[in-house]
């Protein structure tokens, strides 16, 4: 049986002559084999057609084109559809029959136009965009390179430095720069732009306007010497910046070869490299990745039960330490009117002078005007007590980790706050059914766990009890989208899913120095692998010494036979070196932060080894890059099984954005789940087994693994019973 088609293009015929074709399939109008065929066959009529004399492109309801269909990638990929020859859509259709028509056509854009959506405008004489359109090409992001003509085109209409600019940092512009940039000819308001784009059509072909292809351009093209500079230095850029990625540095070969030897040979090097690029291995895992952030929204038996969020006018925060002062940032930002609590003046001065401070940052970047600063300032007010919490519609706390003290705030929110009121937790690692033992309103307890600095950092991890209600998690889920998270719903227990997952990453580093591996190798492997810092050196200075202890203490209650005591911390610790705020960690840091490695460390080292009665292990001692990599990040994999086998995340892909939004795990490696199954769980299973029988419990395979282990069967395969805990 034929599959549905995949959305379509329709085409009209208007009495002035003009064929409207219509890109149609929602709800970004993506561009699918279905849409690009159908786009043919009206292109071919409109050409042959007397009653037509020029043609405008357009997308249905607002919305020109969010480019290629990206599930075509992964039909490719995993061969549920052959690709179509190099070059049959960017030359044959887009170049050969749209461009190179004896009819002229105008684009008519509306909302976005990103990827092969703008590569197709770029494909036509003209462009006419409303204000709000963005423009641009955000291939790189998902591993491919613009494949629709994009990378001949967009150096040829805006200038080379601005096309590698927009081609490598995948941020699109807004019409008015794509106006000044010669992208966009016109803007014009939404209501007059399908009228316009068919009077610039018909001035076209009756000689009013001109009629420019874009990939024959050459006044915006630097002379050859110059662009060749241009691009070597972009070239080494890239691979400093993104080393692990090859796609880049293909992408910048084929502007090249158009700008060196012209457009068509481009046009030919950049179809090739497009088929070449899609089976990378970095390629399906950053498609992947754009998937799994989707599906994260996506709560099995929460978001497909009709419900609808309800209103969030009002939000309160308790403490205004670094995490309460960068939620209230983020809210505040976003346009909800927050209240930050505080115990005295003291501390509510320091509090708001840190919201004060994140935005004044943004201002003095030149990426905040005063007046928007002084407008998101006022959203906020301080209190020193509950009475101003009767009207809120959300609380999230945010104080120390202080089971006591939190369940003391909870049971006087009851109090105070409305019925209705979602009565969030910012902890980090505390059950929050311990945290809402004090209160009857389990219903309504939630964990909003932010990551830190909470104004910048992606991730939001929403944390459900047994008893929290499908609405509170509805409600969080559009809090999360409005204030520009990414979120992922997971189920409570100690540390939840990311720092669940990720402390065995810091216990395996601080193993490994404690029997012999250089701190500062681990670190380099670390980041070479692609993490944004070094495991537990780096990462540990930066948090600081005391939330380390504090979380490992958390870690050591609840899952002692497999938490690895070092004394290396608090032999440190007990110096007065608790990290980079003391400017002394695993680092030496200066005035600017910059770190340099510390030979006092060894010191630390060693005393931590003769107290913990550990033997120096040659083996260990000695250990490739390779197997640092593997000694820290399969217990990861390890922790993240039982996450999983224990149903605390729904899929497995949620744990890969979990892994990548909140600890930086780089997402061209797909997430600790993908990539841990483009190993083989069968090879991770067989080395944990190994090195749990040399060097204990810490390393010791979880059930889950070894069931799947043993038959070589993926991690993320779902679980064969539901034995979610959600
Ligand atoms: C050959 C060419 O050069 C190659 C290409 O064109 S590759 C594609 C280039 N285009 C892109 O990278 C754009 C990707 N999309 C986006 O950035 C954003 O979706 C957007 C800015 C278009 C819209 O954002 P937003 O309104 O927040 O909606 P968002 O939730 O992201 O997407 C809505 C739905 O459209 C889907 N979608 C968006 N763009 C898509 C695309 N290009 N292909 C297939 N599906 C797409 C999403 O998966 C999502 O599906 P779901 O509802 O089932 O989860």
């Amino acid at each position: 049986m034929a599959s549905r088609p995949k959305g379509k293009a329709t085409m009209e015929v208007g009495g002035d002559g003009v064929a409207v074709i219509t890109l149609i399939n929602p709800p970004v109008n993506s561009l699918s084999f279905d849409v690009l065929e159908n786009l043919k066959s009206n292109y071919e009529e409109a050409l042959s057609r007397n009653d037509v004399k020029a043609i405008v492109i357009t997308g249905a309801k607002g919305r020109f084109s969010g480019g290629f269909d990206i599930s075509g990638f992964g039909d490719i990929q995993k061969g549920t559809r052959k690709a179509p020859k190099p070059g049959y859509i960017s030359i044959d259709i887009i170049t050969d029959l749209l461009e190179a028509a004896k009819k002229p056509s105008v684009a008519a854009i509306d909302g976005l136009a990103l990827g092969g959506g703008l590569e197709l405008a770029m494909a036509c004489h003209a462009r006419i965009s409303t204000p709000g359109a963005q423009l641009g090409l955000p291939e790189l992001q998902l591993g491919v390179i613009p494949g629709f003509g994009g990378t001949q085109r967009l150096p040829r209409l805006v200038g080379l430095t601005k096309a590698l600019e927009m081609i490598l940092t995948s941020k699109p512009v807004k019409a008015e720069q794509g106006h000044s940039l010669g992208l966009v000819d016109a803007v014009v308001p939404p209501a007059e732009l399908l009228n316009a784009a068919r009077r610039w059509a018909l001035d076209i072909a009756e000689r009013r306007k001109p009629w420019v292809s874009s990939v024959l351009k050459t006044d915006k093209l630097p002379p050859l010497g110059e662009a060749r500079e241009i691009l070597k230095f972009a070239k080494d850029q890239t691979r400093r910046q993104a080393p692990n990625l090859k796609h880049p540095l293909m992408c910048l070969e084929a502007v090249e070869v158009g700008i060196v030897s012209g457009s068509r040979a481009g046009l030919e090097k950049e179809a090739l490299i497009s088929s070449q690029v899609v089976k990378l291995d970095t390629t399906k895992s950053l498609i992947h990745v754009f998937f799994s952030q989707r599906g994260t929204t996506k709560v099995p038996g929460v978001t497909d039960r009709g419900l609808v969020p309800r209103k969030i006018k009002k939000v309160a925060i308790i403490g205004g330490g670094l995490m309460g002062s960068g939620i209230a940032t983020a809210l505040i930002l976003s346009n909800y009117p927050v209240i930050l609590k505080e115990v005295n003046e003291k501390f509510l001065e320091a509090g708001l002078g840190r919201v004060k401070a994140n935005l004044q940052s943004s201002v003095k970047k030149g990426r905040m005007s005063q007046e928007k600063f002084e407008k998101t300032m006022s959203l906020l007010k301080g209190s020193l007590d509950y009475e101003s919490f009767r009207d809120v519609d959300m609380v999230i706390e945010a104080v120390i980790e202080n089971i006591s003290l939190k369940q003391k705030i909870f049971a006087d929110l009851e109090k105070y706050c409305p019925q209705h009121c979602i009565l969030a937790s910012n902890t980090s690692t505390i059950d929050l059914n311990k945290i809402g033992e004090r209160t009857k309103s389990q219903d309504r307890i939630i964990g909003a766990h932010f990551f830190s600095p909470a104004h910048v950092m992606p991730l939001l991890e929403i944390v459900r009890t047994n008893h929290t209600s499908a609405q509170v998690i509805v409600d969080l889920l559009d809090v999360g989208k409005k204030i520009k998270k990414t979120p992922v719903v997971v189920g409570n227990c100690t540390g939840f899913a990311v720092n669940r997952m990720f402390f065995p990453y810091t216990q395996a580093a601080m193993f490994l120095v404690e029997r012999g591996t250089d701190p500062y190798l681990i670190d380099k492997a670390v980041s070479k692998f692609g993490m944004p810092m070094g495991p537990f050196s780096r990462l540990c200075d930066l948090v600081g010494f005391g939330v380390a202890i504090a979380t490992a203490t958390q870690f050591i209650e609840n899952f002692p036979e497999r938490t690895n005591k070092s004394m290396i911390i608090p032999l440190m610790q007990e110096d007065k070196r608790a990290g980079e705020a003391t400017r002394k960690g695993f680092y030496l840091y200066d005035e600017k932060r910059k770190a340099k490695p510390d030979p006092e460390l060894k010191k630390y080292i060693e005393k931590a080894r003769s107290v913990s009665g550990v033997n120096l292990d040659p083996k260990l001692a000695k250990l490739s890059e390779k197997e640092i990599i593997e000694m820290t990040f399969f217990p990861v994999v390890n922790e993240a099984c039982r996450v999983f086998a224990e149903g605390i995340a729904v899929k497995a892909a949620d744990l890969d954005i979990a892994g990548i939004f909140g600890m930086g795990f780089p997402p061209y490696r797909g997430g600790i789940m993908f990539w841990a199954d483009s190993i083989g769980s069968k090879y991770i299973y067989s080395k944990l087994d190994e090195w749990s029988k040399a060097y204990g419990g810490f390393f010791k395979p979880c059930d889950f693994l070894a069931e799947r282990g043993s038959k070589g069967a993926p991690l993320s395969a779902p679980l064969e019973q539901a034995r979610s805990r959600l």
